[in-house]
């Protein structure tokens, strides 16, 4: 008689939250980039269901803590990308708005990301950009550049020596908040967990 393999479970599913924090695409001015870029990436990075939740909103103090209150708090969400309102620019006010409402800060997430934008752009240190946790949600503020999302999220993992990317570290932050055992496909980005913290048959 022969046995069944066991079946691999399915992944989690999550719930994720992409804000694009721009004056000019959230009146119209240009066609925002910034949630597609996310959602491309996100969708392509990792192997569990999402459940998107999408905001547009201006360079606004209130309006983006206001936003990122709501998308964790009522949203349910475990994870929000925010993108653009990171630079010395007098309306770019996003980390602040960030920080306003963190419980924890995670400094890592923002060093790391200032360190492999100098690969692309010598500009990179003008990014004030925060990582901060709320509740059980880990909320990371990326460049307003569209290219500058993959850029970070992914570094370059064929570079010599290859430049990791943020997104390797994350799966491994929501296990530690109480999120979904987030999975990733490789070749876009190996998450990285310790060996006592892989869970078998994912
Ligand atoms: N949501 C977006 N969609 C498309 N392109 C964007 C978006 N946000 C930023 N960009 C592009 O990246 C550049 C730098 O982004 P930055 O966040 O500094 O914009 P900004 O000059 O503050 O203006 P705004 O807040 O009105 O987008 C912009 O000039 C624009 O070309
Ligand atoms: N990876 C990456 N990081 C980047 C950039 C970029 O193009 N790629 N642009 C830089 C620039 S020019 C600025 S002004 C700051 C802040 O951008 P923001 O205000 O759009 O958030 O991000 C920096 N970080």
């Amino acid at each position: 008689m022969t046995t069944a393999a066991p079946e691999a479970l399915s992944p989690e599913a999550v719930t994720i939250g992409v804000v694009s924090i721009s004056d000019r695409a959230s009146t119209g001015v240009y066609e925002d980039k910034g949630i597609p870029a996310l959602q491309d990436w996100l969708g392509r990075a990792l192997r569990n269901p999402i459940t998107w939740v999408t905001r547009l909103i201006p360079d606004d103090q209130a309006t983006i803590s206001a936003t990122l209150c709501e998308l964790v708090d009522t949203a349910g969400c475990h994870l929000v990308l925010t993108t653009g309102g990171t630079g010395p620019a007098l309306r770019d006010v996003t980390p602040e708005a960030t920080l306003a409402v963190a419980d924890k800060v995670m400094p890592g997430f923002g060093e790391q990301m200032r360190a492999i934008s100098l690969n692309f752009v010598p500009t990179a240190i003008l990014s004030r950009q925060v990582a901060v946790i709320r509740g059980q949600a880990l909320i990371i503020n990326l460049p307003g550049q569209p290219k500058s999302i993959a850029e970070t999220l992914e570094g370059l993992p064929r570079a010599t020596p290859p430049v990791p990317g943020i997104f390797a570290a994350v799966p491994y932050c929501i296990d530690l908040i109480g999120g979904p055992y987030l999975e990733t496909h490789d070749e876009v980005c190996k998450a990285f967990r310790p060996k006592s913290a892989i869970r078998k048959g994912a």
